[in-house]
């Protein structure tokens, strides 16, 4: 105290404006360094790409927050590899590859491949396995929920999706066949998802679909909780301090919140009663929730921390909501938009649904080509998480003549990928048909390898057969049994404008819509 009053008297004004000047003259002395240092002295300053987006973060900032309202940084991307060919640096740290033959190299399977620390608060749930940054805690976190979620278990599961169909159905028959009353496609298929997947996760229903309209405010919460996502990429400090609030705080701040706060406080009340039965000896099913799978499972006590299965469960619920329902929604826009296509779908399910209110196993929808590959098309549309998600490898990797240094942040992403046009000519247009017999790139791979809208390697989404299986007996019920028309739905509701942690179409859609006739009518 007395070294400070000695040395300077902040009494006086002119003191503390030196301080300022002091201060502020440093940061820029920083910035300025940090500037020179990114372009000329970076182990990444001899890749190409512009000087701008090298120098500062800052660039891509502008691009993800601001420039026509933010989330544009991929077109970004896009115009950047045209100009310095397939490999840049998008910003001071990370490189991005357009090249379809090597992203099996970025997202291998490899066991000693990290994600980067911003993915970690992305979402606000650090220690669910989509977040978790170190590959050998993702491993160890995930291999108990594989089982969970193989093909087979969601076979056996079908009944249970279709008799969500079968909800949707009585209510869209109620209110919405054969009246002037379009029903919005999110808002149905996102109601339709979040039954679906708490009914397989957590073994029990919320009725999401019995939402007035089918607006369910998890969802809507949800959705814009992922609008404000690329600020906690950009400033990950953010997702980091709103933690520390309270969510009944967050919830009075923000009252759209409050259905995940009251979500959360319902996945902490299902660990508890899923603890009290394996502690009393009581648990039998233990396929019926994914608590009863973890806690059965030999992963270490500090994983079980009900902390952290709250959180692997609320990544599992908002992993599977809004994905399934955007693939979902563009594949029927696709199919509606293109009357021939819609009749060769008809013509096929009608063949292999003899009666409508029976569906076939999804074994059979699966044989069925044309409609598998309207549901491919689809997918490479809807471009899946969308949202670059880079890689750290231990090693340095070799991509042409460059020496990629270990540990550097790496990526392509849907978007570059499914619009390669070498790999899918006349990309922008729905054409099922590039799915039929059995296709291959031009370098001889088969086409399939090229789709990344459910990531790759050892971060594989975890639901993929479960939202196969969604998308097939939803589409193949739907079509079978209804006459849809797209009602003031045009591409604009459809195709992406911003990435907003997801595709996200321009803000002024109103969301794509549908009139429905039965089709018996
Ligand atoms: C059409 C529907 C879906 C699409 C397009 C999709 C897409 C994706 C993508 C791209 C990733 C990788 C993200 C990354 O690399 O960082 C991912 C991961 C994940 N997805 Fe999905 N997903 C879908 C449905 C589901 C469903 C139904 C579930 C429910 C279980 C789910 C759960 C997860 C989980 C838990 C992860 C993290 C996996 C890991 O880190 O190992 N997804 N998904």
């Amino acid at each position: 105290m007395v070294l400070s009053s000695s040395i300077i008297d902040f009494g006086d004004p002119s003191n503390r404006w030196m301080l300022v000047v002091c201060v502020v003259s440093a940061r820029i002395l920083y910035q300025v360094t940090l500037v020179v240092y990114n372009l000329y002295v970076s182990p990444l300053a001899k890749f190409p790409g512009p000087k701008l987006a090298a120098a500062s973060h800052w660039y891509e900032t502008y691009y993800s927050l601001l420039y026509e309202g933010g989330g544009r940084y991929y077109l970004k991307i896009t115009e950047w590899h045209e100009k310095y060919g397939p490999i840049i640096r998008i910003n001071p740290n990370e490189l991005h590859i357009r090249d379809p033959e090597y992203f099996e190299t970025i997202y291998s399977q490899g066991n000693d491949i990290d994600k980067v620390e911003w993915q970690r608060f992305m979402f606000s749930i650090p220690s669910s396995i989509g977040s978790t940054v170190e590959h050998d805690v993702h491993r160890i976190r995930k291999a108990p929920l594989l089982s969970f979620f193989s093909k087979a278990r969601v076979q056996q599961q079908a009944p249970n999706i279709i008799a969500r169909l079968e909800t949707m159905f009585d209510r869209l028959r109620k209110e919405y066949v054969g009246k002037a009353k379009p029903v919005n496609l999110c808002d149905l298929f996102s109601c339709f998802a979040a039954d679906v997947i708490t009914r397989y996760s957590f073994g029990k229903s919320y009725d999401f679909l019995g939402y007035p309209d089918f607006i369910c405010p998890f969802s809507t919460a949800v959705a814009g909780f992922k609008k404000a996502g690329q600020i906690s990429i950009q400033f990950p400090i953010v997702p980091r301090l709103l933690r520390t609030i309270p969510d009944q705080w967050v919830s009075i701040l923000r009252p759209s919140f409050a259905p995940v706060a009251s979500f959360k406080k319902e996945v902490f009340r299902l660990i508890a009663a899923e603890k009290a039965r394996k502690a009393d000896g009581s648990t039998k099913d233990t396929d019926q929730s994914i608590f009863s799978q973890l806690l059965d499972s030999n992963l270490p006590a500090s994983e079980l921390e009900s902390h952290r299965l709250m959180e692997e469960g609320v990544a599992v619920i908002g992993a599977a909501i809004d994905t399934t329902k955007w693939s979902t929604v563009v594949i029927i826009f696709h199919i509606l938009q293109n009357p021939i296509v819609l009749e060769r779908v008809r013509q096929e399910l009608d063949k292999a649904i003899p009666d409508p209110s029976s569906l076939p196993p999804l074994t059979t929808l699966e044989q069925l080509p044309y409609f598998m590959a309207c549901i491919e098309e689809g997918i490479r549309l809807s471009y899946g998480g969308f949202v670059r998600s880079p890689r750290r490898h231990p090693k340095p990797l070799q991509y042409q003549s460059w020496t990629i240094p270990a540990r550097t942040p790496i990526c392509t992403d849907a978007w570059t990928m499914h619009h390669d046009e070498n790999i899918f000519p006349d990309s922008f247009s729905f054409r099922p048909e590039r799915w039929l017999n059995d296709p291959k790139s031009p370098s001889g791979k088969s086409l399939s390898r090229y789709i990344l809208a459910f990531g790759k390697g050892s971060r594989v989404c975890l639901g993929m057969q479960l939202a196969y299986a969604e998308m097939e007996l939803s589409l193949a019920a739907l079509f079978r049994q209804f006459d849809l028309q797209l009602h003031e739905t045009t591409r604009k509701d459809i195709d992406v404008y911003s990435d907003a942690l997801g595709p996200t179409p321009h803000p002024d859609s109103k969301g794509p819509r549908v009139l429905i006739r039965s089709r018996s009518d």
